[in-house]
Order: C-alpha cells, then structure tokens, then sequence
C-alpha cells in the first residue's frame, strides 16, 4: 500500500506538515523519530547518548524498512539524517512510495532551530555561531540524498497551510 514519506533536514517541518497532511487526508501519520524511540523505549537523546549514533543509524534504518513492508496506507515523516546513511536514499524511489523533499534555506533552518535544538542531539551543544556554519555545511553535505526524493517543495516564507496544499497537489 501507497506510502507518503516526507524528507528534509531537522527543522524543515516534516512532522509539523505531516501531521496537517494527516488531518486533511485521513491518512494516518507515522514520524520515524517517534517510532525509534517507542521501539528502543529511550528518548533520541538517551539513544545517542547511551549507544551512539551507529547505533541509532541501524535502528533507523530497520524500522524505516518495517514501516514501508506494513501492509497500510500512511504518511511517514522521516528523521532529518534518515535519507543519509544505510542506503535509505535508494528506498525514496521505490513503487509504493511518493517521497517529498521539504527544502528549506540555511536561513529558514537556522531561525527555527535555534531556539528548539535540546532534543536535537546534533546540535544541542553548539553556540549560534557554530551551529550556522554546521547547517550551512551539513546541508550542503546531505542535499545529495535528498535530491533522491521524487518531488521537492520549496518551504521557505510558505505557511503550514501553503505546504500542506502544495503536497496536496503532489498527490492529487
Ligand atoms: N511554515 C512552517 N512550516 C513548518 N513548520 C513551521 C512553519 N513555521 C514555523 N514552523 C515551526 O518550525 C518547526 C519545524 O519543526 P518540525 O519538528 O516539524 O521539523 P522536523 O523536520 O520534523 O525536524 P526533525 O528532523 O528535527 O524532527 C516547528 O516548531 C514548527 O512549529
Ligand atoms: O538530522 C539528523 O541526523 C537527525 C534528525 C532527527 O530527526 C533525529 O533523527 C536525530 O536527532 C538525528
Ligand atoms: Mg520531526
């Protein structure tokens, strides 16, 4: 069954957008994030902190493959890093899935996340200075898998409602 995965780095609204996506269509909504953490029953946080982040790559990748073998109709927000490691890019063309790249500017990205980066463990511990030049670079490193998605949409200066109907035209 047909899934709608949304992908973009930390902070370009995958779970905000999908969980309006959801409303609007009835689709239910399924946030990778919020998955892992159910399944390893840690925070991400605690994850990287206790494990690493190798450890928290395969756990992501394993339940992204089980979420797209699940026989339901859904909308998955992806992690920001999901598309980035283990081949998952290779997965954002497959039939049974329409995948949506939310691009967002390193402006966009950077007032968003600089006042909400305590859950974010990449970020959580760098200054506004260093955390501009990380996402300038770690955006620039990841845009190649992110262009493997098979629809892009432009968020920037865009309200949820504007996104939500740009996917809706997408899907239509
Ligand atoms: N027009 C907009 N579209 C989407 N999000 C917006 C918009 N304006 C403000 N926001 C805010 O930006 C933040 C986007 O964060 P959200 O958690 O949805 O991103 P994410 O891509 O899921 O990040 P992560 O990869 O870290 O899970 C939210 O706090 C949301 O309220
Ligand atoms: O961009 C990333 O690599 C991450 C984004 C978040 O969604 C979480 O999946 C985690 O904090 C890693
Ligand atoms: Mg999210």
């Amino acid at each position: 069954m047909k899934k709608i995965i949304l992908l973009g780095y930390m902070g370009c609204g995958k779970s905000t957008i999908a969980q309006n996506l959801s409303k609007i269509t009835n689709i239910p909504f399924l946030d990778l994030d919020k998955c892992i953490e159910k399944k390893a029953n840690l925070s991400i946080n605690e994850i990287f902190e206790q494990f690493g982040e190798i450890h928290f790559r395969k756990l992501e990748h394993e339940i992204f493959v089980e979420l797209l073998q699940s026989s339901e109709k859904s909308i998955i927000g992806l992690g920001g890093g999901t598309p980035c490691y283990a081949n998952n890019h290779e997965l954002l063309k497959s039939d049974d899935v329409t995948s949506v790249y939310l691009k967002a500017s390193i402006e966009t990205l950077y007032d968003r996340l600089v006042h909400n980066k305590s859950k974010r463990p990449l970020i959580a511990n760098m200054n506004e200075e260093e955390m501009k030049e990380f996402i300038a670079k770690h955006l620039f490193d990841r845009s190649y898998y992110y262009n493997h998605a098979q629809h892009k949409v432009a968020v920037d200066n865009k309200t949820i409602e504007e996104t939500v109907q740009d996917i809706l035209e997408i899907l239509a």
